[in-house]
C-alpha cells in the first residue's frame, strides 16, 4: 500500500504520519498526476483532457492519459487509437501510444468491439480504474492526465482516495445548471483535500466566421459568480468550434494561433 517515497504528493501531504490509502506503482515514474473532472456529463472533459495532453506533448513533456470513464470511454477515439488493443507482456499492461507518442489506457482498448457495453457493478468499475494505475506500464511520464467519469460517485472517490493526484482541472460550461453540479465536484475535491487547479470554461462562445465576433451561447454572469462562490480561478475559455472537433475527432494537427495560445496559457497555469 502506501509508500511516501514514491508518492508525488509526499511534500505536501497532510496524512504523512497517519498513513493513507494511496496505492503505488513502483514500476512507473510519474511526476505529475492531474484529474480532469466536471461532475456534469457531456461538458467536454474528454475533449479538454485530449487537448491538454496534446499541448503538453507539443511542449516536450511525456504524457499519458488514463481513461477512468469505464462506462463511457471516449479517449481512444479522441487520441486516434480506437482500433488498437492493449495487451499484457507478463509484467503489466502495455499502454497504447498514439501517433504523437502519448500513452493511452482505456477499457475500450481491451474489449472486442468499441460498442461493447461495460455492465459492471460499482466496485468492479472502481477496481478496473485502480488497475489502470497499478498494473499499466506507464514508464516515465511528466504528466498523467486522468479523464474522470461524470458525477461524484464511486470512481471519482476511488481516484481521489487511491491515486496520488496533484490536482484537478474542473471543466464547466457557462450555464447555471452546470455550474451548480460542477460545484458539487469542487466541494468533493475540497472534502478530500485535493487541490482544484482552476476551471476551464468550455463552449464559452462561438465565433462568427464572417466578422470574427464572439457570440456568447448563454446569457448572464454564471461563470463569474460560480468562480467567486467557489473561490476558484479561471484557467481559460475554449470556444465551441469545428476546429476543436477536427483536432479531437479527426486527428487534425494544425492548430490556429488563437487556440494554441489559449491552451498554452491553460497549461502554464497547471504545470
Ligand atoms: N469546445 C468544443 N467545441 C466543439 N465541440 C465540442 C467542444 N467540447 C466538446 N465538444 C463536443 O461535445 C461532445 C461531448 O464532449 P466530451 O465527450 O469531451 O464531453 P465529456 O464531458 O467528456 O462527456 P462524458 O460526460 O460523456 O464523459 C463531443 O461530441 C465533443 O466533440
Amino acid at each position: 500500500m502506501s509508500n511516501c517515497n514514491s508518492c508525488p504528493s509526499k511534500n505536501k501531504c497532510s496524512t504523512k504520519d497517519t498513513g493513507c490509502n494511496i496505492i503505488n506503482n513502483p514500476n512507473n515514474k510519474i511526476k505529475n498526476i492531474i484529474g480532469v473532472m466536471s461532475g456534469k456529463g457531456g461538458v467536454g472533459k474528454s475533449t479538454v483532457t485530449s487537448l491538454l495532453a496534446k499541448k503538453l506533448n507539443s511542449m516536450g513533456y511525456t504524457v499519458g492519459i488514463l481513461d477512468a470513464d469505464i462506462t463511457g470511454p471516449s479517449i481512444p477515439r479522441l487520441m486516434g487509437v480506437k482500433d488498437a488493443k492493449a495487451f499484457s507482456n507478463g509484467k503489466g499492461i502495455v499502454p497504447i501510444c498514439n501517433p504523437q507518442n502519448i500513452k493511452v489506457m482505456s477499457i475500450n482498448l481491451m474489449v472486442a468491439s468499441e460498442s461493447e457495453p461495460i455492465v459492471w457493478k460499482g466496485p468492479i468499475v472502481s477496481n478496473a480504474v485502480k488497475q489502470f494505475y497499478t498494473d499499466v506500464l506507464w514508464g516515465e511520464l511528466d504528466y498523467l492526465l486522468i479523464d474522470m467519469p461524470p458525477g461524484t460517485g464511486d470512481v471519482a472517490l476511488t481516484v481521489m482516495q487511491n491515486i496520488p493526484i496533484n490536482g484537478i482541472v474542473m471543466v464547466s460550461i457557462p450555464q447555471d445548471l452546470v455550474s451548480m453540479i460542477v460545484s458539487k465536484a469542487v466541494k468533493m475535491a475540497n472534502m478530500l483535500n485535493i487541490d482544484v487547479l482552476g476551471v476551464v470554461e468550455n463552449m464559452s462562445y462561438i465565433q462568427c466566421p464572417d466578422c470574427d465576433k464572439k457570440i456568447k451561447l448563454f446569457d448572464g454572469d454564471e461563470t463569474e459568480k460560480f468562480l467567486s462562490d467557489m473561490n476558484l480561478s479561471l484557467l481559460g475559455e475554449l470556444p465551441m468550434t469545428k476546429e476543436i472537433v477536427n483536432i479531437t475527432h479527426h486527428g487534425v494537427t494544425e492548430i490556429s494561433d488563437e487556440l494554441d495560445s489559449t491552451l498554452e496559457s491553460i497549461v502554464n497555469k497547471i504545470k
